[in-house]
């Protein structure tokens, strides 16, 4: 007799630009609790810069010692579904960490593929809302899209927002979204319970897509590499410079005040901050950032006047 192959449920984690979304996978991989989980991370640069701060470890696919997988989307997300459905031991779940500038709903279409809904069905969609940005911020378009689709949003960041702007956000999130769970997810947790089903052998209803409407091309990545050390001042001055005009920007440099050891440095919501980061790679340049903008916003030239003003003389 053949052993019956239960469905493997698909979490996605949506959310716009550094509102949290890696940091909700990350805590949900440290806390699989026996769980195998396959989490597939979003990369929105040509920099594979979320796997590396999942994992510390580059390229495709990282093992957990737990027996979580992580590995980066590369092109189709119905293949990179198959290969992760294939694998022995297979999955028990999935999480897919959509890109911050993506509309859930495009995602949510694809998955309702059929041999990929019966082998792995979409059960949650969870939006990842940053609490210390102000309400109004919910009215664009994409946060709109976003949580439109979702089943429960988790606030994050609620350690830097005073309880009055927490409530006005959760007011504002149940306006726009009251069939939804709110939670808050500090530092990224949000209760397993609310994300994975009780029932295994329960298949979830599928959903109603809105159609499509045409992309819109609304922001760009620039990336900038190089294999100079940041002179850290000047990186902090330079950001400063820059970051009126980003939506998002992270990176992983070795800046020449501590050689031999990686930062990681994040800017989202208009917010910098710095932390150290594991040991630099062979053969990978020393200094690697990603800047989100706003079409038009910022151009190649500027970055790379600003970055090589930057990084030590060579
Ligand atoms: N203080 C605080 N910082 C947080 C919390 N959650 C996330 N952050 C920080 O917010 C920044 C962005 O978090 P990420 O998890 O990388 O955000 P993201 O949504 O995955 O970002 P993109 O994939 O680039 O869109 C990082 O510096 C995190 O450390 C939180 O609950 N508290």
């Amino acid at each position: 007799m053949q052993a019956q192959i239960l469905p493997v449920p698909i979490l996605l984690v949506a959310g716009f630009l550094g509102a949290g979304k890696t940091t909700v996978v990350n805590h949900l991989l440290a806390h699989a609790e026996g769980r195998r989980i396959a989490a597939v991370v979003n990369d929105f640069g040509a920099i594979n810069i979320d796997a590396e701060l999942i994992a510390g470890s580059s390229d495709g696919v990282v093992s957990l010692s737990n027996g979580c997988i992580c590995c980066t989307l590369e092109g189709d997300l119905i293949r990179t579904l198959a290969t992760l459905l294939r694998r022995d031991p297979r999955p028990e779940f999935i999480v897919i960490e959509t890109s911050g500038i993506a509309d859930p709903s495009d995602i949510v279409r694809n998955l309702m593929d059929p041999v990929i809904w019966k082998e792995a069905p979409l059960e949650t969609v969870l939006c990842v809302v940053d609490a210390t940005q102000p309400p109004a911020a919910l009215n664009d378009a994409l946060l709109r899209s976003q949580l439109r689709a979702a089943d429960v949003v988790a606030l994050s960041k609620v350690d830097l927002a005073d309880a009055g702007a927490r409530a006005a956000m959760r007011e504002a999130i149940r306006t726009q979204r009251p069939a939804a769970v709110v939670v808050d997810a500090n530092h990224g947790e949000v209760p397993a319970a609310l994300l994975f089903p009780i029932d295994p052998d329960r298949m979830p209803e599928p959903r109603d897509v809105t159609p499509r409407r045409p992309a819109t091309d609304r922001f760009e990545t620039l990336s900038w590499t190089s294999d100079r050390r940041i002179v850290l001042p000047r990186l902090q001055q330079a950001i400063g410079k820059l970051a009126p005009k980003l939506a998002r920007a992270k990176g992983l440099f070795e800046t020449v005040e501590q050689p031999g050891r990686l930062t990681v440095f994040q800017l989202a919501g208009g917010r910098a901050t710095l932390a150290a980061g594991g040991a630099p790679t062979p053969g990978v340049p020393r200094t690697r950032i990603v800047f989100i903008a706003e079409m038009g916003a910022l151009s190649r030239a500027e970055i790379d006047a600003v970055m090589q003003g930057c990084v030590e003389a060579g």
